[in-house]
């Protein structure tokens, strides 16, 4: 790798072949749902309110229109509003250099790169990018590559790949697609909600000391991301549980392994009802234990009765666990 391409200007720092405005610390990030009023437009109040609440539980960064945030029900100027609250948010905070990783994946390239300069626009660090699915069997991994390249060349804000099969009609990435374009220096990370941890490993020793982050992609493997030198996860079930999810890291890190191992299992438990049941089950168990996240958009909606109290009893465990835990620094 060279340290030495800077396109669009932007410098690499810390020594890193990597560009990196904002630091992408290792740590918990969180792939925030999407609010909306009852007269379906995005709930300002409520999208702060969220985020502030995660910030204070201690996490790493947030990331915006991943897919627990509803991307694909949002139009551009939504995405932006839902940026801008997010942003200053983060800035009333103290927290204005807190990533806030921005989804923008689409499915032309074209709509990509315009995606990735409006979340630059709204207040967004880094992208996340999902690989075009819909025409999936018409490309090649040469024209996949050719798509990140061409948007990491244009993009004002550095890229995350977002590897995740189960949205992209089984179109999984491999170490060798990801190591290829993690060459890039203006690409410099990715979310593997695959769950290969054998890819993560080899993604992870592939690209040690130039600066490139690997996240694991969902909390029930955040242990197993950092026993190979992952940096952290970007977990959607860390919008009902953000505390729990960070001490298990914190635990692994601290070398309290058998307690780290004991709380992986609770979140687990808790993150298979979220993988089980996506972004509305998430935003369900937030009206349930925490009194507040309104609906999904249509078409998708709340599951009821029986099938909603099943649903929430397999967060409960979790979210006693999550209650009792302090504020993390
Ligand atoms: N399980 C994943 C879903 C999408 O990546 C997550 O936790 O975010």
């Amino acid at each position: 790798m060279t340290a030495s391409t800077e396109p669009n200007g932007f410098s690499n720092h810390n020594g890193s072949t990597h560009n990196s405005i904002t630091p992408l610390t290792p740590g918990l990030y969180i792939p925030t749902v999407a609010f909306f009023t009852s007269e379906d437009n995005i709930d300002e109040a409520t999208t702060a309110a969220h985020a502030k609440r995660l910030v204070d539980a201690g996490v790493t960064g947030i990331v915006t229109h991943g897919s627990n945030g509803e991307a694909v029900h949002l139009d551009h100027a939504e995405r932006q509003l839902i940026n801008r609250i997010t942003r200053s948010t983060l800035d009333a905070a103290g927290k204005s250099d807190m990533p806030l990783i921005v989804g923008c994946g689409s499915q032309s390239t074209r709509e990509t790169i315009q995606l990735c300069r409006e979340a630059a626009e709204s207040g967004g660090t880094h992208a996340l990018v999902l690989p075009p699915a819909y025409y999936g069997s018409l490309l090649s991994t040469e024209l996949i590559m050719k798509h990140f390249r061409a948007v990491a060349e244009a993009s004002p804000i550095p890229l995350l790949i977002y590897n995740f099969p189960g949205a992209c009609s089984g179109l999984d990435l491999s170490s060798d697609t990801i190591l290829a374009l993690a060459e890039h220096p203006n690409i410099v990370g990715v979310k593997l909600t695959c769950g290969n941890t054998g890819k993560l490993a080899r993604v992870v020793a592939g690209t040690r000391g130039t600066g490139f982050r690997t996240f694991g992609g969902s909390a029930d493997f955040a242990i197993q991301t950092l026993a190979v030198g992952g940096h952290g996860v970007i977990a959607g079930l860390a919008n009902v549980a953000p505390k729990a999810c960070a001490e298990v890291m914190r635990l692994w890190r601290e070398g309290k392994t058998e307690e780290a191992t004991l709380l992986q299992g609770t979140v687990a438990r808790g993150d298979w009802a979220a993988i089980k049941g996506g972004f509305v089950s998430v935003k369900a168990a937030l009206n349930r234990y925490y009194s507040y996240g309104g609906g999904p958009r249509p078409p998708c909606a709340f599951l009821e009765g029986k099938g909603l109290e099943a649903q929430m009893v397999e967060f409960a465990e979790l979210i006693e666990t999550e209650k009792k835990l302090g504020t993390l620094a």
